[in-house]
This record gives structure tokens, C-alpha cells and sequence, in this order.
């Protein structure tokens, strides 16, 4: 028997043998995944996400499908030279606002993010951004404000989609509104419903059906918002998250116990008495189109589920959005009360801005 010689530095056989399995397999293991990845068998991954929806159109970045380019034709983005001052780590520029999630979701207050540097990040995108609003039957009166002031603050420099939703495209188009260049207002007829509740509610539905048909080839990302409301300070790129929710302001600093949540179990909006991040709010939310179709597509079919039981949440699309964001996909980013904030409640020394304004308005009166 020839006793085996250790050389210092060198395998031996056994060794070898080992090596070389263990390579031949990582190989075939990562030519399987490069396969799987290239065929789209992770759909949590996979750009062509409109096929999973039962629809194809464009993905919106060229480029993006990192996995099928050489890498000479992945999208490289470079910034200009920027000029500003240094993030301190151990001093945060809020400090009496809670500016993170504890998923770690970034919450947008004045003073916590630098516009130049995001408009510089989105610019390089070449985002477009729909904005959806309705005004059927007597809300169609709040729409030429909603619109003369979100042409001075929102998203200015962008190019941006207005997309109004109206009962009647005729008593619209007569308001004679000019909007400034690479703006666009699209009027879209909808069916009306009696009930004020359904009005709301149906908003789920409608929304999501105009995203497969036309917001996803035409828009990278949806803003959804209420339409009695008054733009009046800058609300720009720095809301852009894959989705995004935002802080009702009548609840921002109470308890769980105040939140408004359906607490019937039987509704599909159900949020019992212990559990709840924040209580956000129905007229404000939005994100990239792929995400606005899964949360308008997962409200209008819990929706239809609790109508088939005759159960309705409490407070209507607000409820089933509250138990969206609970269970199935917390917000990426969330927007602080200066960008929802109440006509009649004057101001609190933690809003540097009031962005948005919600109208006071004679709620009977303008639902009937
Ligand atoms: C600021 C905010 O978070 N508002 C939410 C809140 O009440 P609001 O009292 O703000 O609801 P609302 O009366 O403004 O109705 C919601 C929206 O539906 C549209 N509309 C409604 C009725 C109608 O006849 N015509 C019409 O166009 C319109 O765009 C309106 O802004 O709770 C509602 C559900 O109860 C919705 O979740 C709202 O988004
Ligand atoms: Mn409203």
C-alpha cells in the first residue's frame, strides 16, 4: 500500500474529486436558475408583469430585464456633480416626526428628504405620472380648483397624465381649462351609482380597469386622490414609491383604540382591536401602475365579496384600503399629514407645509 503523500498547498485525490463534484454541480445549479429566471418561473421578478394580470403591454423602463442583457446594455444611470450637505449620521434633520416605518418605509416630512437630488434620481427615469380623479354628478364642481392648482404644485417639470373620471364628459370640457406643455387632461366616462357609498367604492373597480387598458402603456407611476381638495404647496417626485399610503390627518397621533377600522369580522376589511400600523387615509394614495392594479384589484374583490354577504365596511373603499396595507402590502413609502391636512384645521407646529388641502364641504348637499 502506497501511503498516501500530503503535499502542503496541494489536494489530494479525495480532495479533487470533491472539488470538482462541487464545482459541476454549482454549475448546473446556476444554469438552471439563469434558465428559470429567463423564462419568467419567478413571477415576483419577472418585467412582463402584465401577462400574470391576463393583459400584455410594455414594460415601462427599457432595459430593465438585467438578467437578459449583456451587461454593456444595463441602464446605467450617472448624476451630475451635486453640491450639498453631508447626511449626519447622528443628526437627523426631523427630529420631533417619526421619519421611518418599522419596515422600514420612509414617512415624507418637509426637512427629511433633498428634492434636488430625487428630481435628479427621477429625471434620469424619465417618469410619467397619471394623476386619477373623480368628479361625478355635483363633485364636478370642485374640479377646475383641483386642477388650476395642481398645475402650480404638483409635479411641476414632469410630465403628468391628468385622468378625470366624470358621469358626463360634456358638463367638463366646457370648463375651458388649459393645462402647461407635456400635460395632458384625459376625460373618461364612467357609469354613475346612486349611493354616494358606491361612487367611492366603485372608484377601486374603474381604477383598475383603466390601468389595464390604458395606464400601464402610458404611465410609469398612479397618484389616486379625492377631488374636493386644493393643491397649495409643492407635492413632487418625492412621493414616488413602488406604493404609497398616506396618514389620515385625524388620526395621525391617536391610538389604535380611535382608529376607524371595520371591526366586524365578517367583513373582509376586518382589523381587530390589537393590531394596526397607521390609520391611513382613501383620497390619497398610489405607486407604480403594477401595484396600483393589486391593491384596486384586491379592494373591488373584497368589496364584491362583502357585498354578496350584505356587509359593507364602515368606512367604505377607506376600510378595505386600511386592511390592504395591514395584510398584504404595507406602504413603501408613506406620506405625513402635509400632504392631507383638513381646510378648517388650521395648522400644528410639526407641518412645515400643508401641501393639500381637503375642502370643507356641505357633505349632504353634494351627496344628494
Ligand atoms: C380625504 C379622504 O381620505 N377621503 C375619504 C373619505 O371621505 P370624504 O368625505 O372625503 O369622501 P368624498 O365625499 O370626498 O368622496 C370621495 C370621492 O369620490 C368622488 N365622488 C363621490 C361622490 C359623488 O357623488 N361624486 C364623486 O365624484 C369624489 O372624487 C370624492 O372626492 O372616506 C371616503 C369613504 O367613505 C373615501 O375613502 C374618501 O377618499
Ligand atoms: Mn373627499
Amino acid at each position: 500500500m502506497t501511503p498516501s503523500r500530503e503535499v502542503p498547498g496541494c489536494l489530494n485525490g479525495g480532495q479533487f474529486r470533491f472539488v470538482k463534484k462541487t464545482l459541476l454541480f454549482s454549475s448546473l445549479a446556476v444554469a438552471v436558475l439563469v434558465v428559470l429566471r429567463r423564462y419568467s418561473y419567478f413571477p415576483e421578478t419577472s418585467s412582463n408583469w402584465h401577462s400574470r394580470y391576463g393583459f400584455s403591454c410594455k414594460a415601462n423602463s427599457e432595459g430593465s430585464d438585467y438578467f437578459s442583457s449583456s451587461p454593456d446594455n444595463v441602464n446605467v444611470i450617472h448624476l451630475k456633480r451635486m453640491v450639498y450637505p453631508k447626511p449626519e449620521t447622528l443628526k437627523p434633520p426631523r427630529t420631533n416626526v417619526l421619519s421611518v416605518s418599522p419596515w422600514l418605509a420612509p414617512i415624507v416630512w418637509e426637512g427629511n428628504f433633498n428634492i434636488d437630488i430625487l428630481n435628479e434620481l427621477f429625471r434620469q427615469e424619465n417618469v410619467r405620472i397619471g394623476l386619477t380623479v373623480f368628479a361625478i354628478k355635483k363633485y364636478i364642481r370642485f374640479l377646475k380648483t383641483f386642477i388650476e392648482t395642481a398645475e402650480k404644485f404638483f409635479m411641476v417639470g414632469y410630465p403628468v397624465n391628468y385622468y378625470i373620471f366624470t358621469d358626463l364628459v360634456s358638463n367638463v370640457t366646457n370648463f375651458n381649462m388649459t393645462v402647461g406643455p407635456r400635460k395632458q387632461l384625459i376625460f373618461l366616462e364612467v357609469p354613475s351609482y346612486e349611493r354616494w357609498q358606491d361612487v367611492t367604492m366603485r372608484r377601486m373597480q374603474m381604477i383598475r380597469d383603466f390601468t389595464k387598458q390604458r395606464f400601464a402603456s402610458e404611465v410609469d407611476y398612479l397618484v389616486c386622490v379625492d377631488v374636493d381638495m386644493r393643491f397649495q404647496d409643492h407635492v413632487g417626485v418625492e412621493i414616488l414609491s413602488d406604493v404609497f399610503g398616506t396618514l389620515h390627518p385625524a388620526f395621525f397621533v391617536k391610538g389604535r383604540d380611535k382608529f376607524t377600522f371595520e371591526r366586524r369580522p365578517e367583513s373582509q376589511a376586518y382589523i381587530p382591536e390589537d393590531e394596526g400600523d397607521f390609520y391611513y387615509a382613501g383620497g390619497y394614495f398610489g405607486g407604480k401602475v403594477e401595484e396600483v392594479y393589486k391593491l384596486t384589484n384586491h379592494c373591488h374583490h373584497a368589496m364584491l365579496t362583502d357585498k354578496a354577504n350584505n356587509i359593507e365596511a364602515i368606512w367604505h373603499d377607506e376600510s378595505y384600503l386600511n386592511n390592504y396595507f395591514l395584510y398584504y402590502k404595507k406602504p413603501t413609502k408613506i406620506l405625513s399629514p402635509e400632504y392631507l391636512w383638513n381646510e378648517r384645521d388650521g395648522t400644528a407646529f410639526y407641518l412645515r407645509k400643508r401641501r393639500l388641502i381637503s375642502l370643507h364641504k356641505n357633505a349632504d348637499e353634494v351627496r344628494n
